[in-house]
Formats: structure tokens, sequence, C-alpha cells
């Protein structure tokens, strides 16, 4: 039998060309620093991440999970990747920048929306949904860098391989985890959760592009 874990990376190798086609990773992977899209970026995923943080938690929790790195990464609450994008954009500008208060944008509030829709219906649907945001990121990083998309001259090179790492380390966590409640789950059930992932993913890219 298929593991849940394989339907998943399916959906995202399925989804990658679009990614790849995403104006905000092509212009990644250009090596162009956008400094208003970069700020709107980092301004939404702020917001995002004070939402994503605690429901990640107690989700963790509800799944029984408790391991270094998952708790790490909520603490870190993804300043370090966002400085980095700060600093290049302080670099291009050649002055300070500060990430503001802003109004949630419509896809951010989609994405919020869907993670508590799925958070109302079951503990492994909403961490079907919220794999998604690591296992997005990892994959994206891990795929572009594999294959010479992003190489280490790039100025985002550091950005990308932070959630290789990262993002990365945490995702092999999850994907056990939730093979583990997989198999004791009615088919129903692991079909509704692909489908939290599936529209996780394509908020994930909706994310990006809304920041351009
Ligand atoms: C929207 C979003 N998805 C994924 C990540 C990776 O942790 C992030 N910081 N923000």
């Amino acid at each position: 039998m298929t593991e849940y874990s394989e339907k998943m990376e399916e959906i995202l190798a399925t989804h990658l060309p679009e990614f790849y086609n995403n104006a905000f990773i092509q212009e990644m992977i250009n090596g162009d620093v956008n400094a208003e899209a970069l700020l709107n970026y980092v301004s939404q995923d702020q917001s995002y991440l004070g939402y994503f943080l605690p429901i990640f938690g107690e989700t963790l929790e509800a799944f029984g999970i408790d391991s270094k790195e998952l708790e790490a990464f909520q603490e870190d609450g993804d300043t370090e990747p966002h400085e980095m994008l700060l600093n290049l954009v302080e670099e291009a500008s050649g002055r300070p920048e500060e990430v503001k208060e802003v109004d949630l944008l419509p896809g951010t509030k989609q994405y919020l929306n869907l993670l508590k829709t799925s958070r109302e219906a079951s503990p492994f649907i909403s961490m079907s949904a919220l794999a998604a945001c690591p296992y997005v990121y990892a994959y994206l990083a891990e795929q572009s860098i594999a294959a010479g998309k992003m190489t280490p001259t790039n100025p985002f090179y550091e950005w990308f391989d932070f959630y290789q790492r990262t993002d990365g380390g945490i995702t092999v966590h999850l994907l056990q985890a939730l093979d583990e409640k997989a198999k004791k789950m009615s088919e129903e059930e692991q079909a509704a959760g692909l489908e939290a992932f599936l529209q996780a993913v394509k908020c994930e890219d909706l994310f990006f592009a809304q920041a351009m």
C-alpha cells in the first residue's frame, strides 16, 4: 500500500512546475532582489506565522509529537530567514528597512482560513494542512538546489539552504507521524487530509505570488 507521505510527495511533484513559474520564485532563482515584493512577503509572513505557530503547537501536542527540531522551529518564528531577506533589501536600497504591521492580503486570509477549518475538522486533517508549510519550502529548496537552479552564488542561496536544512529536518518527523496515524484512519479521513494538504500547497503558491 502506498504510504500517506508518498501521496503527499506526489502532490508536491505535480505542483513543482507551478512554483517554478511563480513570478516571485522566478525572481529569486534569477537572483533579482525586488525590494517591494520581498518586504510585502516578509510582513505577510510575520502575520501568517503569528497564527500558524500556536495552531501548529496545539496540533503537535494532540499528535503526541515532541521533538527538539519541532520545538526549535516553533520558537524561531522564522526570524532568521526574514532577516536574510531584509538584509538583501537593505544592501540594495542602502538604508535600514523594517517590517511594518500590515493588513492581511487575500491570499494570507485564505490560507489562514484553511488552517482554521482544518483544525476544526480533526487533528489528522489539521496536521495534513499544517505540514504544507515546512514541506513546501523544504521541497522547493531541495529540488531547486539539486537541479542547479539555485546555486551558491545566488543572493537567495542562503535562504533556500536554511529551509532545506531546518524545514527539511522537521518535515521528516511530520511525515513519519502522519504515516503512523494514517494507518489508523479511514479512507475518507485520509482523502480529506490529502485534500487539505493539496489546498495548503496551492495557498503556498498564492502566498508567494501575492507579494508581487
Ligand atoms: C507561508 C509560509 N509557508 C511556509 C513557511 C516556511 O516555514 C513560511 N515561513 N511561510
